[in-house]
């Protein structure tokens, strides 16, 4: 339909011609010296279709992909005079094809938050050269803050003007972490909670970016940057973390044992980025140091068959892909007489009594904490409950082969993994020395107690899910 067209003059050589099909905008560059460039960008790319009157203008910006990352286009050039009306028109059904047939607010506003410690120190850069330039190709408009102080952000968000459309964090989980923190000592803590959160990745491990993005495009900056500007509310759970009788927001996880010693035991190797991590794994493996801890929770799902199956199909409902149970082949690596569904003692208050000394303990929300570790493949953001791993006494020989597969989340089905939904948990060490980390931040090694808000907080996302794959498997034929 000649409606759907438009045809612009981009220098005296070269013109283009624009066709919003369904589905896509398509762009056909007409140049003498190169040969005629053809492009096809999906709706969720397109930031903006704009006409100037006063000069005939017609401005296009969009993300295209290149070598596997997102890379801002911004197409710019002249309408013939005669056909102002129709530019003018156009962009303007542009705009309601990508942005309000979705429901998505256009112009966004938003405070960004950057930290110009985190990760290897190239948020600012990163902020000033990609996301800057995007945000504004996209129309959004923002007030930044450069943090120079750790808690900083904090202290911002408890008082902050609660009139943003989202924050954005320009930084690794730390921000996030403090955000959440601030929102929740904020006069109005449930409108504060209402605005959204979008992360974009200039941390270390960048766990929540990962979630909200999947694997492949997680570490995306311009992907996170389009998360800000198109992704549609998500409500989360919080996770209520209280020591020595002060309350800490968590959103992503606590760690104790081998799994603090990779994160907070290396803090001062920074500079390594995300082998950091591994580093810390290895360390911890060849020393197999055990944590003498208490631990008590109160159950909710310790079935591994069950919780896998029960998150793939929730993602079958939100998406419509079929997810199955693939049938166990013959060459499964992994017994099934797994420890999750062993029968624990519990006390009069129904709280489970773990018995086992243990080598790690990984609690939290959301399938990633890294982009090599799926640690909770089975988390849903909004369920109330926690995710809970505990690794009992294993060998050497366990803790490698738990660490294969990783990525896809396969530690889950290790037997010596032992993988819970709680309700809430506690924590009691039993010797002085060890790790904490809560969202990956340093704590004292003392008792604790963890409970699940459930929603008050929101996040951005492309998906209204963790965008993690996760198989789930068919139980043996005994279970
Ligand atoms: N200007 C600043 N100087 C020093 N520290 C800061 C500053 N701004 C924030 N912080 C703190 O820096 C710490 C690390 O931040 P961030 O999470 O952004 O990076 P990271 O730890 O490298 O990444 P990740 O948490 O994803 O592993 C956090 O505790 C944060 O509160």
């Amino acid at each position: 339909m000649q409606g759907k067209n438009l045809s612009i003059q981009i220098g005296p050589l070269s013109h283009a011609k624009f066709v919003l099909n369904d589905g896509s905008l398509s762009l056909q560059k007409y140049t003498q010296s190169k040969p005629d460039i053809h492009h096809d960008i999906g709706y969720r790319h397109v930031l903006k279709a704009s006409f100037d009157d006063d000069t005939c203008a017609l401005t296009v910006a969009y993300l295209t992909k290149k070598k596997k990352a997102l890379h801002l286009v911004v197409v710019e050039g002249k309408v013939d005079q005669s056909q102002a009306e129709h530019a003018a028109e156009w962009s303007e059904s542009v705009m309601k094809t990508v942005y309000d047939a979705f429901g998505i607010k256009r112009s966004r506003r938003f405070m960004v938050f950057v930290n110009p410690y985190g990760g290897r120190k190239k948020a600012v850069t990163i902020f000033e050269k990609k996301v800057e330039p995007t945000l504004k190709a996209a129309g959004c408009s923002f007030k930044v803050h450069f943090t120079t102080h750790q808690g900083q952000a904090q202290t911002m968000c408890q008082t902050l003007s609660l009139d943003f459309d989202a924050v954005i964090t320009v930084s690794g989980d730390g921000l996030v972490h403090e955000i959440l923190n601030g929102f929740a000592q904020h006069e109005d803590p449930i409108t504060a909670f209402s605005i959204p959160v979008a992360p974009i990745p200039t941390g270390s491990g960048n766990g929540l970016c990962l979630n909200l993005l999947g694997r492949e495009e997680g570490l995306d900056v311009l992907a996170a940057t389009l998360n800000a500007i198109k992704g549609q509310p998500m409500k989360v759970d919080i996770l209520a973390f209280t020591q020595g009788g002060k309350r800490t927001i968590s959103f992503m996880s606590q760690a104790l044992g081998l799994m603090a010693d990779l994160d907070v035991g290396t803090d001062n190797l920074r500079w390594m980025g995300e082998s950091r991590f591994l580093y810390g794994l290895l360390r911890g493996i060849l020393t197999k140091k055990k944590s003498p801890i208490q631990l008590s929770y109160k159950l909710a799902e310790n079935d591994k068959y069950k919780m896998a199956s029960d998150v793939a199909n929730r993602h079958h409902t939100l998406t419509g892909e079929h997810i199955l149970p693939s049938p166990l082949s013959a060459n499964t690596q992994y017994s099934f007489d797994d420890i999750s569904r062993e029968r624990y003692e519990q006390d009069e208050e129904g709280w489970t009594i773990f018995p086992h000394p243990i080598i790690y303990l990984y609690a939290g929300k959301g399938p990633y904490v890294g982009r090599d570790f799926m640690a909770f493949p089975v988390s849903v953001p909004d369920d109330g409950l926690i995710d809970l791993t505990v690794m009992t006494d294993p060998t050497r020989g366990d803790l490698f082969a738990s660490m294969d597969g990783a990525h896809e989340g396969k530690t889950y089905w290790h037997p010596k993994v032992h993988y819970v939904k709680a309700h809430s948990y506690r924590v009691k060490p039993l010797q002085k020395d060890g790790h904490l980390s809560v969202d990956g931040e340093p704590f004292p090694f003392e008792e604790f107690e963890v409970e699940v808000y459930k929603n008050p907080a929101t996040l951005l996302s492309c998906y209204g899910r963790y965008a993690a794959k996760f198989e789930p498997r068919a139980p043996p034929l005994s279970a």
